[in-house]
């Protein structure tokens, strides 16, 4: 699914304390996530991702993560974090994900019978689908989905998520070959707090892959 590259992207997301920011961006991440869900035990609000992304330095993204939101929270997140990549995790329809006319990443709560291919499809505008086990409350559970249920041929970059944790994203990048990895509850040492020795052992897992990966194409 990544044939250009095998540099596999990393998304940390859920963050919501500067120092764990500054030790993302110090692990590797090039992509930072801030959940604007109130339900989330993660959550922070508009004013709050803006202060911790003003943190980031170039070249690493702001990702600003709804569910559900209304144009008004969307557009306050917007305007606390301009430069933000958007990540829907709710039940938006297409229409909704495109009206704030920025970039975005659709994520699929994955489960047998969900198609893919249609998802993809409805969202022809998405810079990816990001592929998340199906959790009660959404998203952030730290329960990893059946990979297998991928089909072939998915026409946009994949994200894939779910559970990852160190241990596990070499299988994940190994198996599924994915543009980007995302992951939450697999690098906290509590509920919504990150964790900067598990960062670094991700980031570093992930870069393990890409060299296997890398082997394994040099072998064939
Ligand atoms: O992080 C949350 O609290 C969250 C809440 C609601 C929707 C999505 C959420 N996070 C996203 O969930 C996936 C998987 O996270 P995990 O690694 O399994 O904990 C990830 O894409 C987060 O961005």
């Amino acid at each position: 699914m990544n044939p250009l590259t095998p540099r596999t992207r990393i998304k940390i997301c859920g963050l919501t304390r500067e120092a764990d920011v500054d030790a993302a961006v110090t692990a590797g991440a090039d992509a930072i996530g801030f959940v604007l869900y109130p339900k989330s035990p993660r959550a922070v609000t508009a004013a709050r991702a803006g202060d911790l992304a003003r943190r980031l330095p170039p070249f690493v993204t702001p990702v600003l993560l709804f569910v559900n939101a209304t144009a008004d929270e969307i557009a306050a997140g917007l305007a606390a974090v301009p430069q933000a990549l958007l990540q829907f995790h709710g039940d938006e329809p297409p229409e909704a994900c495109t009206a704030p006319g920025r970039p975005y990443l659709r994520a699929a709560r994955m489960a047998p019978g969900v198609d893919l291919l249609d998802l993809a499809a409805r969202h022809p505008s998405a810079q990816a689908l990001l592929l998340d086990a199906h959790v009660e409350g959404y998203g952030g559970g730290g329960k990893a989905f059946d990979w297998s249920l991928i089909p072939p041929g998915v026409p946009c970059p994949v994200v894939l998520s779910g559970g990852l944790n160190p241990a596990s994203v070499i299988d994940g990048v190994m198996h599924v070959r994915p543009w980007a990895v995302d992951v939450s509850s697999g690098v906290e040492s509590a509920k919504g707090i990150k964790d900067a020795a598990l960062m670094h052992c991700f980031c570093q897992a992930v870069r393990e892959a890409d060299a296997r990966v890398a082997q394994a194409s040099a072998g064939t």
